[in-house]
């Protein structure tokens, strides 16, 4: 059904841009409002008038100084494909009083994006409050309409692209990050959303490294996106067998093909019975879960090449641990190298460092060098403190598999990604609320990264659309939107253009390619280097300042005290 309705619209449209990965991310998902709007914007004939809107968010999430924006291409490829089919205007024609005349309808089946322009920082940048991420011109009854699902499209893309980069801060650089969260993520399209975007901001930075470092067990998001896949196995599996007597093919073939050992399930009790009697690993271990040792032998005969075990079904130190090293020293006999083990439950700082412990004394009893550093992979209710306090204990994880706090955004629950009027006919427009945070940044604007010496951004501001740009070198003053006192010379040693022109519509402007997720991947990491680490850190981090021009800030206040109604006491 859903395809039958993207491949009607596709047909319709004539660009080359793919629809939105959710065939659902139609014209109508949407909130009711923006049609009964767009009908009476319509009735007044209001409905071309030019009008200006900002996307931005308020606050950073998770306690945080910064947030990855995340979400653009999606948006961009919904407007591509923006049209209404027929059984869309029914149904909007059904939700509507039966008085919306039938010139509405016509106008809707002639919509389409074509005549909306859209600004927008480039995806994976880091951004910051107040700051618009994204500028949509165009009639107003139109843009309108945008707002529900873009603000949809950002809102969750952003969060847990920020989500993923907090993790990857707190796990560090060298550890691989496999993010396991689609069976709690918040239905089909979080989980889809999910992967793609923990993607996007868990990516390790260590550039020269070209393995992927962060993977993702979702396999459609692989299929969707070329994200990598990686994944281990259950405890059903495990707990599936109930002794080696079930093992009917037991032959494996020297990796080299130069042999066959008939009976690899012998193999394997030779080599427990050795570590048994070893006299650097006596007494650790006595009789092993032999149904969780069959369970690993089958599975090394699956994959004898990519072994990896899940120690923690019985008995982590006295059964899981000496059963996986027991096949893989069989698995080395014949010249494939085990992966390691997860660990899934327990205190996952002191089992690592006792795996590793056992690891390497077996790489020094048997003279097998790289042993020692078999990977150990371990989740289990993971997230940002648990990673610290692992940090802090000292441990020897190697790989962190993180569902639930990752997808679900445990800490917080949305991001606050809003989308407000602020010029409509070139006449700037001003949201005011009791609370000043809420209160809009008028006019069409222009927004300016600004470095300072070290290479560090350091302030954000945000400029009249005609004023000039700042120029490097030259002293700007930067102002706090709203609060007088709070102000700066900056002498930028370079400015950066944030928005750009993603969606030109009808006018001349060349429109920014959508980079492949990989890059915008890249374009993350990067972004992240270049944050000052004040900013980043997990404890009390430094806010980022954001500013306006000294002409914005006086016609903000202008405009204010303009809306503003006089209060009378008596
Ligand atoms: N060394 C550690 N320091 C801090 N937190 C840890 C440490 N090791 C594990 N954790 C976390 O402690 C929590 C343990 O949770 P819980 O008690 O439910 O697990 P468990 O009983 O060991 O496992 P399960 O219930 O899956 O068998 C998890 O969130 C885990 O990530
Ligand atoms: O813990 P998360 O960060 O969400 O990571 C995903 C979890 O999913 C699997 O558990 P499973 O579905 O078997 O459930 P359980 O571990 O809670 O028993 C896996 O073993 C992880 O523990
Ligand atoms: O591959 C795994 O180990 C895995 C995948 C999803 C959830 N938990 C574990
Ligand atoms: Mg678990």
């Amino acid at each position: 059904m859903a395809e039958t309705i993207a491949n009607g619209r596709a047909d319709q449209c004539a660009n080359n841009i793919d629809g939105p990965t959710n065939p659902m991310v139609t014209p109508i998902l949407t909130d009711l409002y923006q049609f009964t709007m767009a009908y009476a914007y319509w009735k007044a004939g209001k409905h071309n008038e030019r009008a200006v809107f900002d996307l931005y968010f308020r606050r950073n999430p998770f306690g945080g100084e910064y947030t990855i924006f995340a979400g653009l291409e999606e948006c961009i490829k919904f407007i591509a494909n923006f049209k209404f089919t027929e059984d869309e205007i029914a149904f909007i024609r059904s939700s509507l009083p039966p008085t919306c005349e039938d010139g509405f309808f016509e106008y809707l089946r002639e919509l389409d994006c074509s005549d909306i322009e859209i600004y927008a920082v480039t995806e994976g940048s880091v951004v910051f409050p107040k700051v618009p991420l994204m500028r949509i011109e165009g009639p107003i009854a139109v843009v309108q309409l945008l707002e529900t699902p873009f603000v949809n499209l950002i809102n969750y893309a952003s969060l847990v692209t920020t989500n993923a980069a907090r993790h990857r801060f707190v796990a560090g650089r060298s550890k691989i990050l496999l993010e396991f969260g689609l069976r709690r993520a918040q239905g089909p399209d979080g989980g889809i959303s999910a992967s793609k975007y923990c993607y996007m901001g868990g990516f390790d930075a260590t550039r020269r490294i070209t393995v992927f470092l962060c993977f993702d067990s979702n396999v459609a998001a692989g299929k969707l996106f070329g994200i990598p896949l990686r994944g281990t196995h259950s405890h059903a599996f495990v707990s599936s067998f109930l002794s080696p007597d079930e093992i009917i093919e037991k032959s494996l073939q020297h990796r080299d093909g130069s042999s066959v050992c008939e009976d690899f399930v012998s193999l394997v009790q030779t080599w427990l019975n050795k570590l048994k009697w070893s006299h650097l690993l006596g007494g650790i271990f006595s009789e092993t879960n032999q149904s969780e040792l069959a369970a690993f032998t089958s599975y090394a005969l699956a994959f004898p090449g990519s072994f990896l075990a899940l120690v923690d079904t019985y008995d982590v130190m006295r059964s899981g641990i000496p059963n996986f090293c027991a096949v893989a020293l069989a698995l080395n006999d014949l010249g494939y190298k085990s992966v390691g083990i997860r660990l899934d439950s327990g205190d996952l700082a002191y089992q690592s460092c006792e795996a590793r412990k056992f690891f390497r004394a077996i790489e020094k009893e048997f003279g097998l060098p790289g042993f020692g550093k078999m990977n150990i992979t371990a989740s289990n209710d993971l997230n940002e403190e648990t990673l610290d306090a692992l940090n802090k204990q000292g441990h020897e994880v190697d790989a962190f598999g993180i569902g639930t706090h990752l997808v679900t955004c445990y800490a917080q629950a949305a991001l606050g990604v809003v989308f407000k009027l602020v010029e409509i006919n070139n006449q700037p427009r001003i949201k005011l609320s009791e609370d000043v945070s809420k209160v809009s940044i008028p006019c069409k604007k222009r927004c300016y990264r600004l470095y300072g010496k070290e290479g560090y951004a350091l302030v954000d501001i945000m400029t009249g659309e005609n004023e000039p740009q700042p120029k490097v070198g030259e002293r700007i003053l930067c102002r706090h939107p709203f609060s007088e006192s709070k102000r700066a010379y900056v002498v930028p040693q370079h400015v950066e253009e944030l928005l750009k022109c993603f969606w030109p519509g009808n006018s001349d402007k060349t429109r920014e390619d959508l980079p492949p997720l990989k890059e915008i991947r890249e374009r993350c990491i990067e972004q992240l280097d270049k944050m000052r680490p004040d900013h980043m850190r997990r404890l009390n981090p430094t806010p980022y300042k954001v500013s306006v021009s000294a002409k914005l800030y006086d016609f903000i206040h202008f405009l204010w005290l303009n809306e503003a109604p006089v209060g009378e006491l008596q």
